[in-house]
């Protein structure tokens, strides 16, 4: 059977984490681990910085991205992504009584991870904010925590992790859906050129959102 080696950036729950025994877990996992069942191959999970896994995939160290990414025009110029297979919104988070609305945020300091649409969509929307380069979003939640950054801003689903786990954490406005920045969705990613895999990918998602394998799995991993 083939091998398919894909690659994510593993701080980023219920999409993808790092369990107590060292593995990598999640909804994107779960759901390649079903695509690959269903194209017979056998998959991989490497993990590696956020910003580093375009260049990657482009460098061949991987077949596939899955990291929660959104599929973004500016990223179609670089690889090809599959069907959406997750719609997606973004979302601030503060400590609670803190920061009121977003035009609270004015000259406060926002944590986002490299490279991400959450970071492309602060520096260019809200130059009133400061934006802060984090290489997790694990290390910007610390630092929301100690006061160190007065808010985060990423996907609504991660959000929704975070406030679970610290409930001294608040959301902040409305949900961000700008589609120049957040794309259509989440998509999985391959190399440009590789239409054969994109296509396969495609079939399969078909395949289990027809027979309850991905309602199976997403409600393993959202709150409805
Ligand atoms: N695994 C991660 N850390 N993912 C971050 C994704 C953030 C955002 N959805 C993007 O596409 O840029």
């Amino acid at each position: 059977a083939q091998t398919i080696r894909f690659a994510t950036e593993a701080s980023y729950p219920p999409f993808e984490f790092v369990d107590s025994d060292n593995k990598i877990q999640g909804f994107d996992v779960d759901l390649a681990n079903a695509l690959c069942k269903e194209i017979d191959a056998t998959c991989t999970f490497t993990n590696q910085a956020f910003d580093s896994l375009i260049p990657s995939l482009k460098f061949r160290r991987f077949d596939a991205v899955m990291a929660g990414m959104d599929i973004t025009p500016e990223r179609e110029k670089q690889v090809l992504f599959s069907k959406p297979y997750y719609d997606n919104s973004a979302l601030f988070v503060a400590q609670k009584g803190k920061v009121a609305d977003v035009a609270a945020l004015k000259g406060k300091r926002v944590g986002v991870q490299n490279g991400t649409t959450h970071q492309k969509y602060l520096t260019e929307k809200h130059s009133e904010i400061t934006t802060v380069p984090y290489d997790s979003y694990q290390n910007a939640i610390l630092d929301l925590k100690n006061g160190r950054i007065d808010a985060v801003f990423g996907d609504t689903a991660v959000v929704n992790e975070w406030l679970k786990q610290n409930t001294a954490l608040a959301p902040v406005g409305e949900k961000v859906t700008d589609k120049a920045y957040f794309g259509t969705g989440l998509g999985i990613a391959v190399r440009m050129g590789n239409s054969d895999l994109q296509t396969k990918f495609n079939a399969a998602l078909d395949k289990v959102k027809a027979d309850g394998t991905y309602k199976t799995i997403y409600s393993k991993w959202f709150q409805q």
